[in-house]
């Protein structure tokens, strides 16, 4: 009989004494695994360098995690086990090496919100301004990683991420999906009635564009650089009695001590955003990975059905295709595609080999597991 499989107590007293008893269990077996993971730094010290060394291993994290969820058998549901499992990965690397993680800040965004999702609780917070200075801090050494937001479901792709990887030698090591539920918040020193703008980022104002239509038709929107900026100012305004709302999430009405005049605002309840990590490793394997490529493609008839052509014979699948306005003149367009597999898959390999001899330019933005969580 497996230990899932032991009789239950059905007394408090019994039941307490039986929850105090595993919890003892628990902890001992964490710090077990955590002495572990001690032990995983030194090797790695001792055969990478103290240069060299890579303590984050995403791909390694993403098979734990896909382990946890596969063998569960409740009554945790699968992704409840899973986020207990990534903090407790996350306590164990801050063990070998915190983590310092640079995202588009400030405090209280969405994309500290994909980052805690991502690595866990146990990280040093480093907020940026602005997304190519997330891209700076982990390029100088700075940081460790970087979070930067890079499409919803809603309204499509963040240019400016994209924009980001032409000049920049990071790597794609990790993805996340959050499920974004923006709100209408406003200070408790100010009435609803007398709100004459709504602050928020113009993707935030462009996700709740029917809600707002409809409600607030006639109140001026003011697109400012995050929601979480929006929040702040909506708190500031309210301590001198003006009236200015924000649309943010959770994280940052919590921050700012504001009230949520609305809840779950956005136009489409299936409202995601994908969230990249960037970083300077090379991602082994995982076992389900996707990989994104940037190709400069000439302007001429044919080139982007040349370059599609080679997924479909090498039978690789593209899960997206974005397409940006060349900076340089000479060439027409760049785009952006990612498809499943790592590069180092041999079917990959051929169609990154064929889009070579197609394209003026092709690179490899890196291969990362498919999101976990
Ligand atoms: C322990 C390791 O180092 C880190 C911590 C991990 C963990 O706690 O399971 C997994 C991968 C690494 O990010 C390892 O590489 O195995």
């Amino acid at each position: 009989m497996s230990n899932s499989k032991i009789a239950v107590p059905d007394t408090l007293p019994l039941l307490r004494d039986r929850i105090d008893s595993i919890d003892s269990q628990i902890q001992s077996l964490i710090n077990e695994r955590a002495r572990c993971a001690e032990k995983v730094a030194e090797v790695k010290l001792a055969e990478q360098g103290d240069e060299a060394v890579v303590f984050y291993r995403p791909e390694r994290e993403a098979q734990v995690l896909r382990r946890v969820m596969e063998r569960n058998e409740g009554p945790l549901g699968n992704e409840e086990m899973a986020k207990i499992f990534r903090q407790v990965m996350s306590s164990c690397l801050a063990l070998e090496k915190p983590m310092r993680i640079a995202f588009l800040g400030p405090e209280g965004t969405f994309t500290q919100q994909a980052a805690l999702k991502h690595f866990g609780k146990s990280i040093i917070s480093a907020p940026m301004a602005a997304i190519d200075e997330v891209f700076r801090e982990v390029e100088s050494g700075a940081a460790n990683y970087g979070v930067v937001p890079v499409e919803n479901s809603t309204e499509g792709v963040v240019n400016h991420t994209l924009d980001t990887f032409r000049d920049s030698q990071l790597k794609i090591c990790g993805e996340v999906e959050e499920r974004i539920h923006h709100h209408l918040l406003l200070s408790p020193n100010v009435n609803a009635d007398d709100v004459t703008h709504i602050y928020s980022h113009q993707q935030s104002l462009a996700q709740c564009r029917a809600w707002l239509d409809r409600y607030w038709p006639h109140v001026e929107r003011v697109a400012v650089s995050s929601n979480a900026e929006a929040a702040r100012l909506a708190a500031e305004a309210g301590r001198s009695g003006r009236a200015i709302a924000a649309i943010a999430g959770e994280v940052a009405c919590e921050l700012y001590d504001l009230v949520k005049v609305s809840a779950n605002i956005e136009d489409r309840p299936d409202n995601t955003t994908r969230f990249l990590i960037v970083g300077t490793q090379d991602v082994p394997a995982s076992g389900k990975d996707k990989t994104s490529l940037l190709i400069s493609a000439k302007n001429e008839p044919g080139a982007l059905y040349r370059l599609l052509e080679a997924f479909e014979r090498h039978g690789v699948d593209m899960t997206r295709l974005e397409t940006r306005p060349s900076l340089m003149s000479r060439w027409g367009y760049i785009f952006y595609i990612d498809f499943v597999g790592h590069y180092q898959d041999p079917e990959c390999q051929a169609v990154i080999e064929e889009l070579r001899d197609r394209a003026a330019e092709v690179k490899v933005l890196g291969s990362y597991p498919v999101a976990v969580l």
